[in-house]
């Protein structure tokens, strides 16, 4: 049997708002109503986290050709600046490869852009790449990627949902409901008690057992976080998220000491490759890592931090990011549930959260997704033919 070799690699950039950059979404969206965020200190930037720059990259789509006609695709958030460096310098080392190697394009593609990348965008462009890679190889195998890193280990995801309305949530049938967070330091005790009351508030519209989380966004200082966190104790929130700085590991171990013990603290939404994960667990100390497979290194990088993850005992719950995490976590134990973020303007229904990018883009359903809806080859999805594609750097 031959094995196709990859013939190109290219890159494009949607017209579309939404996608895999969903931050990127019309006026008037929850996503953008007054978010904490580590700008928040500045009054200017305080109320919209669009206004200092957040979603300016957009979404780039990967597609990558094998020489027996396959193509496989991938969207991730980067924009023009990932396609430049997709089409002018990854697409030399993974042109003319086997669809096979995966392992050796990461590693190459990895170490050949050290010097300017290692993490952010340009570890988003490799993730971009890689997924492209894994789409491409289960179509050419005729296989879900789920099927080819192990096999799923459950018949169904359960998700818990990100957005403003958690009492929806619960009824919508989802096993938990992630708020976030709107009142950052700077806005000081008055902030916290609001913050309290609006989880005192929906605390109470949800009932007992029902999960709660409050996503922050790195935006908090150390103080902030242990202060707000005690003064949550009582709504018995499952996790704090990402309320520090990515980078100051060391801070998060101190809140993990600080705040109350029954509380997981969880981040790495904003983390990348296998060595950041590896300070976030061994220095930071967090009980729960969140990767975006989109943004981390991709798929092959994401293996390496879940197996990492688990040998310290700690969940891996994928940031959301549709059909490409969702393969991830059914296959793997310590990955109990997924997200899907809420990206109807209200968050009141359930829609795909990468629409208007893909079609046939699965979506929980009573707040569960069985696995047999992603027995399709690759991650199963298909681009909306609907949605002109640009190439800004054609080869
Ligand atoms: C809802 C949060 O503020 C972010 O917008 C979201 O992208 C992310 O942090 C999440 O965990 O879903
Ligand atoms: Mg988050």
């Amino acid at each position: 049997m031959t094995t196709p070799t990859i013939t190109a690699l290219r890159a494009y950039v949607p017209d579309s708002t939404g996608g895999a950059d969903y931050h990127a979404q019309p006026a008037g969206h929850w996503i953008d109503d007054h978010i904490a965020s580590p700008m928040a200190k500045y009054p200017e930037y305080r109320e919209s986290r669009r206004s200092f720059g957040l979603s300016l990259l957009g979404n780039v789509v990967v597609e990558v050709e094998a020489s027996d006609g396959t193509v496989g695709f991938a969207p991730t958030t980067g924009g023009e600046p990932a396609a430049w460096i997709i089409e002018n310098h990854l697409a030399r080392l993974v042109e003319g490869a086997p669809v096979t190697d995966l392992e050796r394009l990461w590693d190459q593609m990895y170490l050949s852009t050290l010097y300017y990348g290692r993490k952010g965008l340009v570890v988003n462009a490799i993730s971009g790449v890689d997924l492209a890679l894994w789409d491409l190889l289960g179509k050419v195998r005729g296989l879900p990627v789920h099927a080819m890193i192990g096999g799923a280990v459950r018949d169904e995801i359960p998700f818990y949902a990100t957005g403003p309305r958690p009492d929806v949530a619960r009824k919508l049938g989802f096993i938990g409901g992630k708020l976030p967070l709107q009142h950052g330091p700077a806005e000081g005790d008055e902030g916290i008690a609001k913050t309290v009351a609006r989880l005192a508030a929906a605390r109470e519209a949800v009932g007992p057992g029902f999960w709660l989380m409050l996503d922050c966004w790195m935006s908090l200082t150390l103080d902030h976080a242990v202060r707000l966190s005690h003064a949550l104790d009582g709504v018995g929130l499952r996790w704090l998220e990402e309320p520090l700085l990515p980078d100051d590991y060391w801070s998060h171990a101190t809140l993990r000491e600080r705040m109350p013990a029954g509380m997981l603290l969880s981040s790495g939404e904003h983390e990348s490759t296998r060595y950041g994960f590896r300070a976030l667990l061994e220095l930071g100390k967090v009980d729960l890592v969140q990767p975006d497979v989109g943004w981390c290194g991709g798929l092959t990088e994401l293996l390496r931090i879940s197996a990492l993850a688990e040998s310290h005992g700690a969940m891996v719950v994928p940031h959301g990011s549709s059909v490409y995490s969702y393969h991830f976590v059914a296959t793997r134990q310590h990955s109990p549930f997924a997200e899907f973020l809420m990206m109807h303007p209200e968050g009141t229904e359930v829609v795909p959260m990468f629409s208007p990018l893909l079609v046939d883009e699965p979506v929980p359903v009573n707040g569960r997704l069985k696995v047999s809806e992603l027995d399709r080859p690759g991650f199963g999805v298909r681009l909306n033919p609907d949605r002109p594609l640009g190439r800004p750097y054609p080869r």
